[in-house]
C-alpha cells in the first residue's frame, strides 16, 4: 500500500506496519503513539492498517453505484422510522425553503434547522439477533450485499485485531482489555453521499453537509474519496476547525463519546463537521463527496466504568458506571426532545 504522506499532515500519523499481533515492543510503541493522539487531538491518520486503499476504493465505487440508483429503487431498503435502528437507506432531507430569504433572523433559524444535505445507507453484522440489515432486492445491484458485508468485516477485523489492542496497550492495559467489551460486534458501517450543489446554497446556509458533532460510540474509522471537506476542531481551543484532507492509503480515526467517558475524559471525543469547499475550477459548483465511516460500539450490556489507570487522587472519577445501552438511550432522548 502506498502512503503519500504530506510534509506536514494536519493530524498525528500512527503507523501500524509493525503492530503484528500486538505482543511486540513495537506494538506497544504504536499503542502509546495512538494514545497520545487521542489525548492531544482525539483524531489521527492511521497507515498500514491492513485495509488497503484498493479495498476502500472498491467500496467507494459500490457506494457510487448504490446512490446512482433511482430514488424509488433506493427506497426499497428504507431506514426504519425508529432513529436508533441504524440500518438501510435514508434519503436527502426534504427541501424546506425558498431561495429568497434575506432576513438575518430568519436565515439564522434556517441555518440551525437546515437538514444536512446528504443521503446514507447503514449496515451492520449479518447475524445480529436484534437489528437486521435492510437490503435492496439483490437484482437491483447484484454483488452489493456481499461487497458491503466483506468491507464491514475487514473493518471489524482491524478493530478487534489491531485498533482496540493498540488503545488498550496505550492505556497500559492488557492487549485484549477493550476487546472483551466488544464481543458482539455492535458496529455500524455507513455509506455517505453528499450531492453536488451550487456554492451559494451552502454559503447562504440553506444546506450544510454535516453540522459539527461528536460521534456516540467507542471510536470511528473513516474512509473518504478524494473530495476534501472533513474538518476537526483545533486542540488549541481557539474554536477554529482544521481541514483533514484525504491521504491515499490513510484512514482517519477518532475517539467517540463513550470512550471519552470511559477514560474519565483522558481521551478526547472532538467536534468535527463536513464543510462544502469551493473548488478552484470556476464552475461555482461544490463537488459531490462520498465517505464511509465505521462506527464502533461496545456490547449493549457492557458496563462503562472508569478504565483502570484513568483516575487517581488528583483526577477523581467523574462519572457513574452506566451500561452502554443506558448511555445510548440517554443520548437519544436528549437528541429527540
Ligand atoms: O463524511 C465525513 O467525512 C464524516 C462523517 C461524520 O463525521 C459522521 O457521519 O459522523
Ligand atoms: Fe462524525
Amino acid at each position: 500500500m502506498s502512503n503519500e504522506l504530506p510534509q506536514d499532515p494536519s493530524l498525528p500519523v500512527v503507523d501500524f506496519a509493525s503492530f503484528g499481533d500486538g505482543t511486540s515492543s513495537d506494538a506497544l510503541e504504536t499503542g502509546k503513539r495512538l494514545l497520545q493522539a487521542c489525548k492531544d487531538v482525539g483524531f489521527a491518520y492511521l497507515i498500514n492498517t491492513g485495509i488497503s486503499q484498493a479495498q476502500a476504493d472498491d467500496m467507494l465505487t459500490w457506494s457510487r453505484k448504490f446512490f446512482s440508483l433511482p430514488p424509488d429503487i433506493k427506497q426499497l431498503a428504507p431506514h426504519p422510522k425508529e432513529g436508533w435502528k441504524q440500518r438501510g437507506y435514508s434519503g436527502i432531507g426534504v427541501e424546506q425553503l425558498s431561495q429568497m430569504v434575506f432576513d438575518p433572523n430568519e436565515l439564522a433559524a434556517i441555518r440551525k434547522n437546515a437538514p444536512d444535505f446528504k443521503e446514507s445507507f447503514d449496515l451492520g453484522r449479518a447475524d445480529s439477533p436484534h437489528l437486521e440489515n435492510i437490503w435492496l432486492p439483490e437484482e437491483h445491484l447484484p454483488g452489493f450485499r456481499e461487497a458491503a458485508l466483506s468491507f464491514y468485516y475487514a473493518c471489524q477485523s482491524f478493530q478487534i485485531e489491531k485498533l482496540l489492542k493498540a488503545l488498550s496497550l496505550g492505556l497500559g492495559l492488557p492487549a485484549d482489555y477493550l476487546a472483551q467489551f466488544h464481543r458482539n460486534g455492535d458496529n455500524q458501517l455507513r455509506l455517505l453521499h453528499y450531492p453536488a450543489a451550487p456554492a451559494e446554497v451552502f454559503s447562504r446556509g440553506e444546506k450544510g453537509r454535516a453540522k459539527a458533532h461528536t460521534d456516540f460510540g467507542t471510536a470511528t474509522i473513516l474512509f473518504q474519496d478524494n473530495v476534501s471537506g472533513l474538518e476537526v476542531e483545533s486542540p488549541s481551543g481557539s474554536g477554529q476547525f482544521i481541514l483533514v484532507p484525504p491521504i491515499p492509503g490513510a484512514i482517519v480515526f477518532n475517539v467517540a463519546d463513550i470512550l471519552m467517558r470511559w477514560s474519565n475524559d483522558t481521551l478526547k471525543s472532538t467536534l468535527h463537521r463536513v464543510s462544502a469547499l469551493v473548488p478552484q475550477d470556476g464552475t461555482g459548483m461544490i463537488q459531490e463527496r462520498y465517505s464511509i465511516p465505521f462506527f464502533m460500539g461496545p456490547d449493549v450490556n457492557a458496563l462503562i466504568d472508569c478504565l483502570p489507570g484513568c483516575s487517581n487522587e488528583n483526577r477523581p472519577k467523574k462519572y457513574e458506571p452506566i451500561t452502554a445501552a443506558a448511555y445510548i438511550d440517554m443520548r437519544l432522548n436528549a437528541t429527540y426532545v
